[in-house]
């Protein structure tokens, strides 16, 4: 006789198989994928209701070491994880090498392909300054110095441009970044990123209970002094399991988005930073599995 707990198992079990059935995607990976929603939601609902976390603190100061050092090489960052992660796993005996490798290349250059032309550039100006100057924003000046030609003299001291990239506006002395719809450029890194790490690990994930046995086994040894032990995490995090690496950029990410949420943009330029960051990661990971179904069916 099924108690009431199997009943609410084979519940949640068969919504899993729906999803993963007709639209192609896990549980987790749905739910990890929503998790960014919550991380909006949250950071609105701490911005609504605590208004005292709106003065001045290290996190609304753009200067942060977290930021300036990690967000703002958002990119560089992930990329570092990428590679011990695969190096790692690579030289843990794993069968098809070659094949593995040039997979995880090839998909790593569609993915930053999609982080430089939504960022950085696109034949130009990138998408999100396109968006921005395409809604009636421009860069606001008084002296725009060597980019004097892309600006036009306003003749009221002020010089304005809607040629000039964001990155090279803000790099000129007392710019501003004026109207139109500014999409956050750090909503979508840090979503690209974290989706692009689960989705690209996924596969070698060696379950919480292998990583948390592996943690206390190391934690619960009396023999080793702090420093050794922590030597031992190390280790651990980067060559044995380097899923630990990336479960700590992910969080680090998840954390540094929360703050954007809290602090910075409106929130239609967060849900416009948010729906490219769910662009590529889409077209990458969850189209070509409709495509492989499609064909396995035709094969049968
Ligand atoms: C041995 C096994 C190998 C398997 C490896 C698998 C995959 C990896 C494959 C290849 C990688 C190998 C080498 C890569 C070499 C070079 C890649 C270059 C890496 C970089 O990303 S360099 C650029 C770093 N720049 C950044 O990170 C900048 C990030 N910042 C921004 O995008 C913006 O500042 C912003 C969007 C955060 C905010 O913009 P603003 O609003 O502030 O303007
Ligand atoms: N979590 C965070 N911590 C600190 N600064 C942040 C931040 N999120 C966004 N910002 C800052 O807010 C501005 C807009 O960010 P974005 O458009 O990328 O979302 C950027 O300013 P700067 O470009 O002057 O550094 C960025 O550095």
């Amino acid at each position: 006789m099924p108690t009431v707990y199997d009943r609410h198992f084979n519940q949640v079990r068969n919504i899993a198989r729906h999803l993963h059935n007709h639209y192609h995607i896990a549980a987790n990976e749905l739910l990890f994928l929503s998790s960014f929603i919550i991380n909006l939601v949250l950071g609105r609902l701490i911005h609504w209701t605590a208004p005292q976390e709106e003065v001045y603190n290290y996190y609304t100061d753009k200067r942060n070491i977290l930021n300036q050092l990690f967000v703002k090489n958002g990119w560089a960052w992930t990329t570092i994880v990428i590679v011990v992660f695969y190096v790692s796993i690579l030289t843990q005996s794993r069968p098809r090498k070659s094949k593995v490798i040039r997979e995880a290349v090839i998909r790593y250059a569609v993915i930053t392909m999609w982080w430089i032309l939504f960022t950085q550039w696109c034949f130009g100006l990138p998408i999100m300054d396109r968006i921005f100057v395409l809604t009636g924003g421009k860069c606001v000046v008084e002296d725009p110095g060597r980019h004097v030609k892309l600006f036009a003299n306003l003749g009221n001291g002020k010089s304005v441009s809607s040629t000039i990239s964001s990155y090279n506006c803000k790099r000129i002395k007392g710019s501003s970044w004026e109207g139109g719809h500014d999409p956050s450029g750090h909503v979508f890194l840090l979503i690209h990123s974290s989706l692009y790490l689960f989705l690209e690990t996924a596969e070698y994930w060696p379950g919480w209970g292998a990583l948390i046995n592996s943690i206390s086994s190391v934690v619960h040894n009396h023999e080793k002094t702090i420093i050794e032990k922590l030597k031992q995490l190390a280790i651990l995090g980067v060559k044995i399991h380097p899923q630990l690496l990336v479960i700590g950029m992910i969080s680090f990410w998840w954390f540094m988005l929360l703050t954007t949420n809290i602090y910075f943009h409106s929130i239609a330029e967060k849900l416009v930073g948010m729906v490219y960051g769910y662009l590529g990661i889409v077209v990458v990971y969850f189209v070509p599995r409709i495509f492989r179904q499609q064909s396995q069916i035709g094969k049968n």
